[in-house]
């Protein structure tokens, strides 16, 4: 009889993930496997995939044990790395609540983007404390069909460019990556984020991430276009001296970002587990050449 694997399947603001529990980090994950198990047709399906680990349990997270228990090795849909998944943390941490290994009020998560403190209230949302952003010095264009717009560098572990649009339909099907110049700016890819402005601290965004095609929702993004429209309304906290609130709607549902004047960031939004079962090992080595 082949072997079974566990895995959940859930979401925050749409953003979805294949979340798979290993706490000893004995499951083999490579690339093409994380694909396979998020491919919406022949897989489970996700725009990424949350495999939960013991920090001491993992080369990449091992240095940060003493400072949290679990380590939240992100995969993108595609199969490649990333530093951090703000909507996947609190899906993440959501899940540990449910499995009894934490319980309610705050914990911390080990990240490739570091440690991050995360609040689990008794009833609805989550918050997660997402550190600084960094915003690096140049300017980049990001282009969709003729139109082209000015876009903000801004780095919350991960990579983002957010540009300020006048109608989201502009950013066109985002089927493929949308190009930007100079070419070199993101040797490493970039999530880029198109903005339109809802109301006073009201913005909305649709994104395409590096590694997962246009999604429903990114909370690393969400927290890049408050920043940025922060500097933007001149609301940047390290100079009023005050915090900054903006609530962004993704297609998914909304997030609610504050920075402070010490530059901390925090995100507020929901997190669901919708399903669990087990994986048959046999298909996924098949699926995997
Ligand atoms: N959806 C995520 C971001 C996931 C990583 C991103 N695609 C990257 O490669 O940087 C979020 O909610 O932050």
């Amino acid at each position: 009889m082949s072997t079974r694997i566990a895995f959940l399947k859930g979401h925050g603001t749409e953003n979805d993930f294949v979340i798979i529990p290993d706490p000893e980090n004995v499951i083999d994950l490579p690339p093409a496997a994380v694909a396979a198990l998020c491919d919406r047709r022949a897989g489970i399906g996700g725009d990424g995939l949350l495999h939960v680990v013991r920090s001491a349990a993992h080369p990449e997270a091992r240095a940060m044990a003493a400072e949290a228990e679990w380590f939240m090795d992100y995969r993108n849909g595609d199969g490649s790395v990333a530093e951090m998944c703000g909507n996947g943390v609190r899906v993440f941490a959501h899940y540990l609540q449910r499995a009894g290994h934490v319980a309610e009020g705050d914990i911390t998560v080990a990240t490739r983007g570091g440690v991050k403190t995360v609040h689990i209230a008794k009833e609805g949302d989550i918050t997660v404390g997402m550190g600084k952003a960094l915003l690096p010095e140049g300017d980049v264009t990001v282009s969709v069909g003729d139109r082209s717009w000015p876009a903000r560098n801004v780095n919350m572990g991960n990579p983002h460019a957010v540009a300020f649009v006048e109608d989201l339909d502009h950013a066109g099907d985002l089927y493929t990556a949308p190009p930007f110049s100079p070419a070199s700016a993101y040797p490493d890819g970039v999530n880029v984020e198109f903005v339109v402005d809802r109301g006073l601290r009201h913005v909305a965004l649709r994104v395409h991430e590096r590694g997962s095609g246009e999604t429903r929702s990114c909370g690393t993004g969400a927290c890049a276009v408050a920043v940025a429209a922060a500097r933007r309304d001149g609301a940047d906290p390290a100079v009023t001296g005050t915090p900054a609130t903006y609530t962004v709607d993704v297609p998914g549902g909304r997030l609610v970002i504050t920075e402070r004047p010490d530059g901390e960031i925090e995100m507020t939004g929901p997190a669901v587990i919708v399903a669990e079962g087990e994986i048959d090992a046999g298909w996924l080595e098949t699926a995997t050449p």
